[in-house]
């Protein structure tokens, strides 16, 4: 037999007896080809689950829940005590649920945990589960948790992108089995088959359905690419937060199509009644959790315990930073570091208690030298880079393990730029070892501290990515850099903000006493946003100090107004001492 290579990806195969061959490498085989195999799959006329797939997906028919569960138990090394209300209801969802139920995680909530929880359940019922995910890593941080349960698993994918420890449990369709026996075995006995979504082109397809498929991380992932596990089993799961990343879908004509939203997004929307919330978290200080409640989840997110809120950063040495900082002959940029005293940003963001830390750079640098450079598509900002560098620096110096530490931007010059800063200026080691990279690639890691460089300052007030982050408040926009203290913290959060289309004008808490005088009191008073709803709170009072009887009234004001109806308000018309000027917080 005679091959030969005939072009890039075909050979040409001659047999002896004149028959030509041609055999083609398909570069799609576990790409496209999958995707739309998927599809085609759910419109067959008699395959299994195809019909039910297109009533509960297509026509959106609402899915089937029983009254009550079969008992089931969740025994084995998981305590019981350590499962909170709402990975209950989660479990028990999905042991009622006859076609499928959501799972809506936010971040730090356990999704990891409860999946656990929820195969063990499955597990002690007899039923077979199909767990995938869209990473590797994924699955295989849920066949972590099962490692001493004593469950036989299968998981399907090359040795190379599977956890080094897996094998020590599960048998890896990667390690070829020795005799016939053992490999039908591990086919036909393993009660858990674990792979990711693209790698269901394997042979055990052909010959097994599953009771339950769980599908993780369900908000990232397309619908068509979801179709390929889901339909391999009896009922569904589908875990993930479409508050966070959306499926990352470039092509314009296909996001106009509606590829970006999930079958997860598509499914709890359209039946909410089939969702479970998990809302207590684990992962950030209460103050750090504030920043994704306001901006994303309207105050459903808790944290889990009162310990996991008051979590503070341990500095063990903020002194001996400090004092080198501000030493003459120190060797930290200290230019931008006015005053040795309390007000020093250094000092303030070391400060434990302080787990959130905006810092305007227009209050240490003047305005003009902290503003972005454009040049062509980059776009940087040098001050805010060094600042950033020295910030780094004096926490390392602190006792802040460098590997703790991440810096994240919005955009990659800046992040170019924030490496070499933070090379020059806390030694190449120390920059070896903190992770820094742009807000995309952030996404599920935990550091005790994080800070990010918005990058953007300029005259037109432009945010830029960051522009959400000024929703509800955050005073982001510009020359801030955040510093965020937490042990661990969840930054995909971040990311979502930076990309949420919609703009929202920022708006600033307004603290203060208002005067007007009792002539056109009424007036003033119901033509401006902040004040039109405190007329019958009014005092009023007669003023004689100029030796006429002037009348007048006062009110206290706090509330939350958008900027502009701020500077349309006559600032005259706050009075009182120091401490009752227009205060803006968030
Ligand atoms: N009921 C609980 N009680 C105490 N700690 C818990 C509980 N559930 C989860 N945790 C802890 O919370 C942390 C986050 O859990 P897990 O990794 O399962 O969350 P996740 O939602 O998958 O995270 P991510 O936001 O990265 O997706 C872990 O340290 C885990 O041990």
């Amino acid at each position: 037999m005679e091959v030969k290579i005939h072009g890039k990806n075909s050979c040409l195969v001659e047999n002896g007896d004149s028959t030509l061959y041609r055999i083609d490498k398909d570069e799609f085989s576990n790409g496209m080809a999958t995707v739309r195999n998927n599809l085609i799959r759910i419109m067959e006329k008699d395959l299994f689950k195809a019909k039910e797939l297109r009533e509960l997906i297509v026509d959106l028919k609402p899915p089937i829940f029983k009254h009550t569960s079969t008992a089931y138990n969740l025994s084995g090394p998981a305590s019981q005590a350590q499962i909170n209300v709402d990975q209950r209801d989660a479990i028990e969802k999905v042991m009622c649920a006859k076609d499928y139920a959501l799972v809506l995680g936010m971040p730090g909530t356990g999704k990891t945990t409860t999946i656990a929880h929820i195969i063990r359940a499955l597990v002690s019922q007899g039923k077979s589960v199909l767990l995938t995910s869209y990473t590797h890593t994924a699955v295989d941080n849920i066949l972590l948790k099962i490692e001493d349960d004593a469950v036989p698993i299968l998981r399907l994918g090359s040795v190379g992108k599977v956890h080094p420890d897996i094998p020590s449990f599960a048998t890896l369709s990667g390690i070829p089995c020795k005799t016939m026996p053992e490999l039908e075995r591990s086919w036909r006995d393993s009660k858990v088959v674990a792979t990711t979504c693209l790698g269901i082109n394997h042979g055990i397809f052909n010959h097994r359905i599953f009771d339950y498929c769980i599908v993780d991380e369900a908000s990232q992932i397309t619908l068509p690419v979801c179709l390929g596990p889901i339909r391999l089993a009896h009922t569904f799961v589908l875990v993930g937060d479409h508050y966070q990343l959306p499926p990352l879908v470039q092509n314009k004509e296909a996001q106009e199509g509606g590829l970006d939203v999930s079958l997860f997004k598509l499914l709890s929307d359209k039946h909410p009644q089939a969702v479970v919330n998990l809302e207590h978290q684990y992962r950030m200080a209460e103050d750090v959790m504030l920043l994704s409640n306001r901006l994303i989840y309207s105050g459903r997110l808790k944290c889990g315990t009162p310990a996991v809120a008051q979590r503070m950063l341990e500095v063990s040495n903020a002194e001996a930073a400090m004092e080198a900082h501000h030493h003459r002959t120190s060797t930290i940029t200290s230019q931008h570091c006015a005053s040795a005293d309390q007000t020093c940003f250094l000092r303030q963001a070391l400060t434990p208690s302080r787990r959130v830390f905006f810092l305007n750079t227009d209050t240490i640098t003047h305005p003009t030298s902290s503003v972005e450079v454009m040049q062509g598509q980059r776009i940087t900002n040098p001050t805010e880079s060094l600042l950033t560098a020295q910030l780094l620096t004096t926490l390392i110096r602190s006792g802040v393990p460098a590997r703790s530490i991440g810096v994240i931007t919005f955009y990659r010059s800046q992040l170019a730029l924030l490496r070499h800063d933070v090379k020059a200026i806390a030694g190449t080691i120390a920059a070896s070892e903190v992770e820094m990279h742009t807000a995309d690639k952030y996404q599920g890691r935990d550091k005790e501290v994080i800070l990010l460089s918005c990058v953007r300052s300029n005259e037109s007030n432009s945010p830029g990515y960051a522009h959400n982050a000024n929703a509800e408040g955050q005073e982001m926009d510009g020359n801030t850099i955040l510093k965020i203290n937490t042990q661990p913290s969840n930054y995909s959060q971040l990311v979502k903000h930076a990309r949420l289309p919609a703009y929202k004008a920022p708006k600033k808490l307004v603290k203060g006493q208002v005067k007007v005088s009792s002539d056109n009191a009424s007036s003033v008073l119901a033509s401006n946003p902040i004040t039109h709803d405190i007329m019958n709170d009014m005092d009023m009072r007669m003023d004689t100090s100029n030796g006429k009887e002037n009348k007048y009234a006062t009110a206290a004001v706090t509330k939350k107004v958008k900027s502009q109806d701020i500077s349309a308000f006559n600032s005259d018309e706050f009075f009182g001492d120091e401490d009752d000027e227009m205060l803006i917080d968030f």
